[in-house]
C-alpha cells in the first residue's frame, strides 16, 4: 500500500510550519499514520545541508551551488524519509518541497526551471507530491507575521530583499496555474483553525 504525499508551500511567514503540525494532527484523528517533515531537512544528511544553506554570509554560495545543495538535501530526504514512509502506507506532510526550489532558485534566483527539474529527476527520481497546498497571504501580512516571529534574525534566504520575495510569490502562483490538478490555492488569512479546515477540504478527494 502506498500512503499520500502532501506538500505545503508558500513564501516566508504564510503559516506553513503552523499548518503542517495542525494538519498532521487532524489527519491522525481521522486514523491515518502521519509523518511531519520539512525542507531543507527531514533526514540526518539533509539537516546537515540545511545548516550550510541557511547559515553564513549572503554570498556564501553561487546560485548554481545553492540549487545543487537544495537538490542534494532533497535526494537524501526522499530516499531516507519520504519514500520509506509512503511505502509503509503513511501520509507524509512536508513543509516545502521541489516547488520551493522552482520558486526561489528558479523564478526569483534565475536558474532555469528545466534544469531544476532535471536535478530533481537525477536526485529524487522526479517524485512529486499527490497534492501541493499553496498558502497565500498579502505580502504585508506575511512580512508582519515573519517579523513578529523572527525579530530581525532571518536566515540567509529569508533575509533577501522584498523584490526577491515578490518574485518568489509570483513564481509560486505561476507554478500553481501550470499544474491545477496537483496544486490547490489556500487563503491563509484568518485564524489558524479556519486555515486548517481549508486545507482539509482541499484533501477531501484523497
Ligand atoms: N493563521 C494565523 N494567524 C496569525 N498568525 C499566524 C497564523 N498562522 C501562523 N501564524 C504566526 O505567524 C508566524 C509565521 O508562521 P509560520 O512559522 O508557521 O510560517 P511559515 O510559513 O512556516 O514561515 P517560514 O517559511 O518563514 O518559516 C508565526 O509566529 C506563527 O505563530
Ligand atoms: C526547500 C527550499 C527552501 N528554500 C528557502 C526558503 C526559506 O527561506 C528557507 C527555509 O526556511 P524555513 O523557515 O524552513 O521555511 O529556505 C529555498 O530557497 N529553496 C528550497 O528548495
Amino acid at each position: 500500500m502506498r500512503g499520500r504525499f502532501i506538500a505545503l508551500e508558500g513564501g516566508e511567514g504564510v503559516g506553513k510550519s503552523t499548518q503542517v503540525k495542525a494538519l498532521a494532527a487532524a489527519l491522525r484523528t481521522r486514523g491515518h499514520d502521519v509523518i511531519e517533515t520539512r525542507e531543507p531537512g527531514g533526514s540526518e544528511g539533509a539537516e546537515a545541508i540545511r545548516k550550510l544553506l541557511l547559515e553564513g554570509s549572503a554570498d556564501r554560495w553561487t546560485p548554481g551551488a545553492e540549487a545543487l545543495l537544495f537538490a542534494a538535501a532533497r535526494a537524501d530526504h526522499v530516499a531516507k524519509t519520504i519514500r520509506p514512509a509512503l511505502e509503509a502506507g503513511a501520509w507524509v506532510v512536508t513543509d516545502r518541497f521541489l516547488d520551493s526550489s522552482l520558486a526561489y532558485q528558479g523564478g526569483a534566483g534565475g536558474i532555469s526551471i528545466g534544469q531544476l527539474r532535471q536535478l530533481h529527476q537525477v536526485g529524487s527520481v522526479g517524485l512529486l507530491p499527490d497534492r501541493t497546498l499553496l498558502l497565500t497571504l498579502p505580502s504585508e501580512e506575511a512580512a508582519r507575521r515573519a517579523e513578529a516571529r523572527d525579530r530581525g534574525a532571518s536566515d540567509r534566504i529569508g533575509g533577501r530583499d522584498a523584490d526577491y520575495h515578490l518574485r518568489v510569490a509570483e513564481a509560486f502562483t505561476l507554478l500553481a496555474t501550470q499544474e491545477p490538478d496537483r496544486f490547490r490555492l489556500i487563503d491563509a488569512l484568518g485564524d489558524a483553525e479556519i486555515v486548517t479546515e481549508r486545507l482539509l477540504a482541499a484533501l477531501e478527494d484523497l
